[in-house]
């Protein structure tokens, strides 16, 4: 269970993973879209899991219909809005929201500059006078290549004073990290951070990769760091942080139960492993069912929860003088 005395993060959450279903209808009928369905029940097993998918890239399908209702730069801007309410609904203090501005730009023809803009003010609107702070991380969704990706970086650091991290997600099997060594070159050259979607699909060899060759402070997933001894001693040594998400390891078959997952074994070891999301729209849960279900369903006791309730905030892309003040905020409540 979530533990209110400390402060509440989702730092791996896609903000075009979480498009609600009414507004992929409201959008769809607004740009005159043929949608698979026109209403609500008919609609969700066409953008939400139900069974675990075969594999990421069947799962990473279910998050199409959410960025093909794009139409305009006003419907990026809304998705935005309604992503940082959905984190209020569920009192999150601190979210990071990732997004892949040639992804949500592509199917409707917008340039993903203008989306990177759209979601920036959707954001920084959203969360004026409200008890949020949200960060956002820029993805390269490396499905699409390393010229696409090339492009998507351009617009993404057009606007890097509103970012805190780049991110590397889509089909790592595929598009493996090797390619996109100069990539993260220029990220590291505009001062900002690195997290990687790593050993979702592939093993521990591309988390090593995503660190020593890519520059990650932190990981997505990591899951495959479990079959690497030296790899689990090397990430709690150096404090590279494991975003865990655990419905969604099972929603895309990368673990085959809760019960297996490897998240007690990191927190066990010292790994500064924590609970976030994913997609929550598209895996039809929330952060409350991640700490109050998933989390004890994969074997971690209270104590474990809160240990990964309190490293969330101690890899988060925050200053120190931030993470005091919302400790201090939660302290008192
Ligand atoms: O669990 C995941 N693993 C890898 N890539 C993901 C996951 N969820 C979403 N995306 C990818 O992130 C971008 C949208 O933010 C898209 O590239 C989508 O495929
Ligand atoms: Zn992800």
């Amino acid at each position: 269970m979530i533990n209110n005395t400390l402060p509440l993060l989702d730092i791996h959450r896609h903000l075009d993973g979480n498009v609600r279903p009414q507004t992929i209808l409201d959008l769809g009928r607004q740009f005159n879209l043929a949608l698979p369905a026109d209403h609500i029940d008919a609609l969700i097993p066409h953008v939400q899991v139900i069974d675990p998918e075969p594999n990421l890239v069947a799962f990473l399908q279910k998050l199409d219909w959410g960025v093909k209702v794009l139409g305009d730069y006003d419907a990026c801007r809304r998705i935005a809005v309604e992503n940082v309410e959905d984190a209020l609904a569920q009192k999150l203090d601190y979210v990071e929201l990732r997004f892949s501005p040639y992804y949500m730009a592509q199917s409707q023809g917008l340039h993903p500059q203008g989306v990177v803009e759209a979601v920036v003010d959707g954001v920084k609107s959203a969360c004026q006078g409200a008890p949020i702070k949200v960060n956002l991380i820029g993805i390269m969704s490396r499905t699409y290549g390393t010229e696409i990706c090339q492009q998507e970086l351009d617009a993404l650091l057009a606007f890097k004073n509103d970012l805190v991290a780049v991110d590397l997600a889509g089909d790592e099997m595929g598009f493996p990290g090797e390619l996109f060594v100069n990539h993260f070159k220029q990220v590291h050259d505009a001062y900002l951070a690195a997290t990687i979607h790593a050993g979702e699909a592939r093993g521990s060899d591309s988390i090593w990769q995503a660190i020593n060759q890519l520059g990650a402070t932190r990981i997505g997933h990591g899951v495959k760091a479990i079959e690497d001894p030296k790899l689990m001693d090397y990430l709690r040594d150096n404090r590279i942080g494991i975003e865990s998400c655990l419905t969604s390891n099972i929603q895309t078959s990368t673990v085959a139960e809760l019960a297996s997952h490897p998240l007690k074994t990191f927190l066990d070891h010292g790994i500064l492993a924590s609970i976030n999301t994913d997609d929550p729209a598209v895996e039809g849960i929330e952060i409350e069912h991640e700490y109050r279900v998933a989390a004890p369903a994969a074997g971690l006791t209270q104590t474990d929860i809160e240990k990964a309730q309190a490293n969330a905030l101690e890899i988060a892309y925050l200053s120190n003088a931030d993470k005091a003040a919302l400790r201090e905020l939660a302290a008192n409540r």
